[in-house]
């Protein structure tokens, strides 16, 4: 998967070269490129923003410069270095909200292509005029407000790249985690047995792989109806008459 970045804050992205990111990106898994909006600009001052038309608070970042980088990272053509047309990303708290489902959606894409806004916003002719072209997706991490794009950016690229086939070692770990199938994980042990009074429950300790599975499922159940009841009214009619889930 290809995937550049447009901000004003490229440093933002740093921690891109840690972890299991920066390992998928020597293994060749993620090539990523990230790119400072300011090299479209053509002013002393390398001018991003200006005033909103109808007036109000703060600044938008001009249509002029994202034009120009949209362009440039997004070409007709097909690239010599086999550049495929990007999906456009564009945080925003008008977004759609990023679920699970959408970073399997993500995942399975050639080429993201993500564009940080700072200040009021992108001018929306930037995303109009993108659409002509290109699948553009203005996607919120949830009902609060941040003070750009970038926080969202690591947050999309991580949910996404673990998906990528090579990048976590045991793809089994992938199965039963939150949200994989619709429920909350349950609740995870490790040694010791016995920890300031607390025990683990005897049947993970039991060596019976379908008690254990049983076990897991129904403190999923259980866990997601007491914390995310919205998500049972959502679960497939499969999971909640799954009967025997041992292997
Ligand atoms: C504060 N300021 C005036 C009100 C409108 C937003 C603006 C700040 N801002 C500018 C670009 C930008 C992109 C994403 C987000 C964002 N906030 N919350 C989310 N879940 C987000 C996502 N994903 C905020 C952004």
């Amino acid at each position: 998967m290809r995937v550049d970045i447009v901000s004003i804050f490229p440093e933002y992205f740093a921690p891109l070269d840690l972890s299991l990111i920066g390992r998928a990106r020597e293994q060749g898994l993620l090539r990523l490129a990230v790119h400072d909006l300011r090299d479209w600009t053509h002013d002393v001052h390398r001018t991003v923003d200006d005033t909103p038309y109808g007036g109000g608070p703060g600044m938008v970042m001009r249509p002029e410069p994202w034009g120009e980088a949209l362009d440039a990272l997004a070409p007709d053509e097909l690239a010599p270095d086999g550049l495929t047309l990007p999906r456009l990303l564009v945080p925003s708290p008008a977004g759609a909200p990023f679920t699970q489902a959408l970073a399997h959606e993500l995942a399975a894409e050639s080429h993201l292509l993500f564009a940080c806004g700072r200040y009021e916003g992108i001018d929306q002719r930037v995303l109009d005029h993108a659409a002509t072209r290109l699948k553009v997706t203005e996607v919120s991490l949830g009902d609060y407000v941040l003070f750009g794009g970038e926080v969202a950016v690591l947050v999309i690229l991580e949910a996404v790249t673990r998906l990528l086939p090579g990048v976590l070692g045991n793809a089994g770990s992938l199965d039963d985690e939150s949200h994989a199938h619709g429920l909350l994980e349950a609740p995870m042990y490790t040694k010791p047995a016995s920890w300031r009074g607390h025990e683990v429950p005897d049947v993970l300790r039991s060596g019976d792989h379908g008690r254990i599975a049983r076990w897991r499922r129904d403190e999923a159940l259980t866990r997601t109806a007491r914390r995310r009841p919205d998500m049972i009214a959502a679960l497939s009619p499969e999971i909640l008459d799954k009967r025997d889930v041992a292997a």
